[in-house]
């Protein structure tokens, strides 16, 4: 039995001429255990879906189940096993982090421990004691992960939970979806922050103006997308003829000359060894190479439209230093050696 399933579900505001499809015959199934990314850019129907599933509003068309319960006909029971980070919820000021979680742990019928809640999200009892108007963004944000966590539920669904975090409080997010997901929690993770969700995520869905364009694991998504990583090989003099040979290695899927060098895009990370060691063979010397890592960014613009063609310098493995390219001889062998190695990787 999926954790979530859903048949032709349907969402749409307003009649007429007016009305907006949020949500277009979505049918998805998410398996028990299993971290499910659920991306999209803003306003492509992610709250909207989850809103469905939780019965906060009502399908135009379809059906949802969660554990197998309808969540038209038995909501009580999806709500008593589903814990919920709200995107944009609300919290009582003036009242304390712990009287938040004693809230939420009574209406979850939980048994959880406030203070072991607390640990588990990287606060401490002198924060459970503040006032929640006194938090940052960012405890904030921990908090309501706290008290989705109360009712120790089967079924995690976070709506875009790293908004406020710094870098060390979105690794403590990713450590806890993955925490709970060895223990059996399905999380339904939604967000437009595509790293976030490859960081912690076993399949990804892309939904877009409210249809469901892909699910995929995310080395599924780089093959189907044929969007290559990419690398680029100075030479000096000419190679011969390796440009038509190139496009002939398994795995390359375009070659081009540009001004820096030979272009080389490639889906199949083994295809860069294979084209490196061609070039150091051919009549040209290899002076170095960069690989330029294809990121998830790509990967959401090949299936939305959305974005440009950035690649992540960040990523970048390059063979030439803050100095410029190093030269690399092809009789010296010894660096280019070395850097090949690593491409052998
Ligand atoms: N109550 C509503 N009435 C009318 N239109 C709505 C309502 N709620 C959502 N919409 C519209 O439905 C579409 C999907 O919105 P939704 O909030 O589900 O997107 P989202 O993917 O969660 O976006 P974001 O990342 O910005 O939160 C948008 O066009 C939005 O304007």
């Amino acid at each position: 039995m999926p954790a979530i399933r859903t048949r032709g579900l349907t969402k749409r505001y307003g009649a007429g001429d007016e009305a907006v499809v949020a949500l277009e015959d979505l049918d998805l199934e998410v398996a028990e255990g299993e971290v499910f990314g659920f991306l999209g850019p803003n306003g492509a129907g992610k709250t909207t879906t989850i809103d469905l599933l939780l019965d906060f509003v009502r399908p135009s068309e379809g059906s949802a189940s969660v554990l197998g319960y309808d969540t038209q006909d038995e909501t009580d029971a999806v709500r008593d096993r589903v814990g919920v980070l709200p995107e944009g919820f609300d919290l009582w000021n003036r009242s304390s982090g712990y009287r938040h979680l004693e809230f939420a742990i009574d209406s979850q019928n939980g048994d959880a421990e406030p203070d072991a809640l607390l640990e588990r999200v990287g606060l401490d009892r002198d924060d459970g004691r503040r006032p929640v108007g006194d938090y940052s963004k960012g405890m904030l944000q921990r908090l309501a992960m706290a008290m989705a966590l109360a009712g120790d539920p089967a079924v995690l669904v976070l709506d875009e939970p790293s908004g406020g975090l710094d870098p060390h409080g979105i690794r403590t997010m990713q450590e806890l979806v993955r925490t709970e997901a060895e223990t059996g929690t399905t999380v339904f993770f939604s967000s437009h922050i595509l790293g976030q969700v490859a960081a912690v995520c076993d399949r990804v869905g892309i939904l877009d103006d409210g249809e469901l364009v892909t699910v995929d694991t995310i080395e599924g998504l780089r093959e189907t997308a044929g969007v290559g990583s990419r690398l680029v090989v100075q030479v000096a003099g000419e190679p011969g003829e390796p440009l038509a040979d190139l496009t002939a290695v398994e795995g390359v899927t375009d070659v081009s000359r540009a001004e820096d060098g030979i272009h080389v895009t490639y889906t199949d990370p083994r295809a860069k060894a294979t084209v490196v060691h061609r070039l150091v063979e051919s009549d040209a010397a290899v002076l170095d190479f960069d690989i330029e890592e294809a990121t998830l960014e790509d990967l959401f613009a090949a299936f939305t439209g959305a974005g440009t063609d950035a690649r992540s310098g960040a990523e970048n493995s390059s063979g030439g230093g803050p100095d410029g390219p190093r030269e690399t001889e092809r009789e010296d062998g010894g660096a280019l050696e070395a850097e090949l190695e690593e491409v052998d990787r």
